[in-house]
Order: C-alpha cells, then structure tokens, then sequence
C-alpha cells in the first residue's frame, strides 16, 4: 500500500490543501493520505498559531469527511510538545500499515528543507512531494542538489494552483469578508459557530457594522 503523509499547521485547512491531498493521491496512486495537524510546531513560533490544537483538528476531520482514503492522526497533537517530521514518520510507520511511504509538501515548504531537522534521513524514511504552489518556482528547488545526499528523493508533483493560503483565510476573517468556499463546508461551519480567528473572538468587523448601523 501506497501512503502519503500530509502534515501541516492547517490553521485552517483549505481547499488549496484537499486539491493538493486529492491530486497527488491520484497522481502517485497512493491508497490512503494521513492528514498530521501540527500540535506545538517545531518550527515557528507556538504564539503565531491562531486557533487551538483541538480547533485545527476538528476542521480537518471536517475537512475529510466522505472521502474513504483520508483519515487524521493526532500524533502530534497528543505528543504536547514540539516534534520535528524525522521523528513523527517512524512512529507512524511502526503504528499504521503501508509499505511505500510519501511526505506531501508544498514547494514553498520543501525549498526550505535545509533548515529542517536531518533531512537526508528524513527523506530515506519517505519519498518528499513537492506540490507546485502559485509563486514557487520547481526550479528553486535546484539548490538542494548539491547538498543533499538523498536528493533523488524529492519528487515534485503537478497540482492545480490555487493561491489560497490560511494566512488569507485569517486576514480576510478580520477584515469581515467572506471565506466561503475558500475552505469546505464544514469547515466554514466550525470557523463561524465557534468564533475563530475573528478580533472579538465572536463577531467579524463585517457584522460588528452591520448591527450598529441596524
Ligand atoms: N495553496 C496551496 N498550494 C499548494 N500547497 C499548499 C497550499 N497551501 C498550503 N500548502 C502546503 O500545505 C502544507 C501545510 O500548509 P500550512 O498549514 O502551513 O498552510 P498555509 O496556507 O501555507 O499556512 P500559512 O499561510 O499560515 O503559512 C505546506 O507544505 C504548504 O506548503
Ligand atoms: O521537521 C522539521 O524540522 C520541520 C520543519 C518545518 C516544517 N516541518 C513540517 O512541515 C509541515 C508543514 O509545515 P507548515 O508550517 O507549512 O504547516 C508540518 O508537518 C511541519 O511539522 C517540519
């Protein structure tokens, strides 16, 4: 079994996310794609994340809902404490069936896999995907070459290219405009009946001035 690994903030998930899960799933003929909500990030400021762990894990199980060959795992989440990839794919190898395993990126994410922890044994563990993504160029992953042992293992992948990203996802929240679509369904449910990322952590300035001028 064929089995990618996507992990990710997803602070929210969006639909730039399930293109690239769905078209690189379809591409690679992988049997399932695991969804790995980061729990602390080992790699950015914790105070930069926005909504809590619990909140970006239900909007990913939002997110999949009705397609067979996703699931989430919490592994991150659970561990309570920063864990790099190199540490997290070995534990999900042991624990869950599949014999070829893929780490599904952006190629914004994967030209800065230098600065990841051991990338040359992070990619002997899995094939690194890179989906191509409005703005980066396949062509600036040409630097890692020469300084990665197992560079053959990255393979870029082809995706539709939405530029749609979480951070203006959050901006547009702010800014009272609508998110609709930019996110599925459920996830825009969870976004609005719970409140987040808005200023007041309840209504958005768009209907913050609705009502005062009613
Ligand atoms: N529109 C997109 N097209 C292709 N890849 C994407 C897209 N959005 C996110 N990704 C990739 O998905 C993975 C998880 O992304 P992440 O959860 O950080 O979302 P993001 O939209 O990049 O968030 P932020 O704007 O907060 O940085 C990363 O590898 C990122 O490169
Ligand atoms: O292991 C690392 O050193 C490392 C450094 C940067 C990013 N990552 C992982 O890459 C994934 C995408 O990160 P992000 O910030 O784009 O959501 C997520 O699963 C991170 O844990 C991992």
């Amino acid at each position: 079994m064929r089995v990618g690994i996507f992990g990710g903030t997803f602070d929210p998930i969006h639909v730039g996310h399930m293109i690239v899960a769905e078209q690189v799933m379809d591409e690679l003929d992988m049997q399932r794609v695991i969804f790995v909500p980061t729990g602390v990030p080992p790699h950015k400021d914790a105070s930069s994340v926005r909504a809590s762990a619990e909140d970006r894990y239900d909007m990913v199980l939002a997110a999949i809902a009705g397609n067979e060959r996703f699931v989430a795992d919490r592994i991150e989440i659970d561990a309570g404490r920063p864990m790099h990839t190199v540490e997290t794919v070995p534990l999900l190898k042991e624990r869950l069936p599949g014999e070829e395993w893929f780490f599904i990126t952006g190629a914004d994410e994967v030209s800065n896999l230098l600065s990841w922890k051991d990338p040359d044994r992070l990619l002997e563990e899995v094939v690194m995907v890179a989906a191509t993504r409005p703005g980066y160029d396949l062509s600036r992953l040409g630097h890692l070459e020469a300084r990665l042992k197992n560079f053959d293992r990255i393979f870029p992948v082809e995706c539709t290219r939405v530029d749609i990203s979480a951070t203006g996802i959050r901006r547009r929240i702010l800014q009272g405009k609508s998110i609709r679509y930019l996110v599925p369904e459920g996830v825009h449910e969870i976004i609005s009946g719970r409140g987040l990322y808005r200023a007041d952590g309840k209504r958005t300035r768009g209907e913050l001035l609705k009502e005062e001028r009613s």
